[in-house]
């Protein structure tokens, strides 16, 4: 595959001509290749190296004990040790750190016991601080892209955005060993909100699956219908070739629900490589009580992001400190009477 298209976005986006045109743009360039590239600034570009930095020094300098420390039972985010993760049902090789909302003890919906709610458990203030510069720049990259995007189809300005208000976005914080018995990296796999905006360094091994035409994709959100381990060993997946000064954007599952497939989330998958890899994934997402519906058909079935969102992370790590309070506090009646309300 030759190279992909990059795209400028506008400082802002106030719905003219010219920024209908780029969002058309945009949905062309996801529907041919399933991902495109964002090209960033020096100050910009000056974050995304201080994060990276940050992550280097956490995966380098501590133990695998002293990382291991920093997992919470109220929330996914913290440490995920290399093979803790699973994609159906075969363990990954990434280590990770999870940066989701950082919600106070103190907060009602962390009283309330909701699940995935609680503290992140910071490894420290310089960790924390680059991590939150890094995501504060790409949600404001997210938040153009979705208005563009809904400009592109015709849409209000906020069609997508309305939905990310105090947005649940979330952060994967990668490193990736080096090639050994395996080349497992992660198994392919779909995201599960709005959009993904990733940095990679220069080694590479992020794949791909654009769009093909007659192939059905799964729904990820339905029960039945995981897109975990699909299309695993086919033809089709296209390398994405680590490129500087960009960041990466491709839609996930809610975007694919919300636009009834005319943007498919984009199944990915990631293979190790003759040198270690860090990288960093972050998350666009509804709010976590969001209930979206299908812009083409209003009355049809929803997704309750909140419950989507548990349950993707309940099945990746079901060993979990946090999957098992979930389960032993009965903590999903709480999603169960927020479904209720809504
Ligand atoms: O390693 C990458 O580039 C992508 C990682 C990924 O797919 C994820 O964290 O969900
Ligand atoms: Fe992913």
């Amino acid at each position: 595959m030759t190279g992909l298209r990059t795209f400028r976005l506008p400082e802002t986006v106030t719905g003219s001509d010219d920024d209908a045109e780029l969002g058309r743009r945009l949905i062309t360039a996801w529907q041919a290749d399933g991902i495109l590239q964002i090209a960033t600034d020096a100050a910009q570009d000056r974050t995304t190296a201080a994060a990276m930095a940050a992550s280097r020094r956490f995966f380098h300098g501590l133990t695998l004990e002293e990382k291991s420390r920093f997992v919470s039972d109220l929330t996914y985010s913290g440490y995920i040790a290399s093979g803790e993760e699973v994609t159906d049902g075969i363990a990954d090789y990434s280590e990770i750190f999870t940066i989701c909302k950082d919600v106070p003890l103190d907060d009602s919906r962390v009283v309330g016991k909701w699940p995935c709610h609680g503290p992140v458990p910071w490894p420290d203030e310089r960790y924390r601080d680059a991590m939150r510069e890094f995501m504060t720049m790409l949600g404001g990259a997210g938040e153009r892209v979705l208005q563009l995007t809904a400009l592109g189809f015709g849409l209000d300005i906020d069609t997508f955005t309305r939905l990310t208000v105090d947005g649940w976005h979330h952060m994967r914080v990668l490193r990736f060993p080096t090639r050994s018995e395996t080349d497992r990296g992660i198994g392919a796999h779909t995201d599960y909100g709005l959009l993904v905006l990733a940095a990679q360094d220069d080694v590479g091994g992020l794949f791909v699956r654009p769009p093909i035409e007659g192939e059905d994709r799964p729904r990820n959100w339905l029960p039945d219908e995981s897109a975990a381990g699909s299309f695993q060993d086919a033809h089709g997946w296209n390398f994405v070739a680590p490129v500087e000064r960009v960041v990466t954007v491709f839609p996930g599952d809610v975007l694919q629900f919300l636009t009834g497939g005319k943007l498919l989330s984009t199944p990915h998958k990631v293979l190790l490589n003759t040198r270690e890899r860090f990288t960093m994934a972050y998350f666009h997402e509804p709010n976590f009580e969001a209930v979206v519906r299908p812009l083409d058909d209003p009355d049809g079935d929803t997704i309750h992001y909140g419950t989507h969102f548990t349950s993707m992370f309940m099945r990746c790590y079901p060993d979990r400190v946090t999957t098992r309070r979930i389960i032993e506090e009965d903590r999903l009646k709480v999603l169960s009477e927020l479904r209720s309300c809504s």
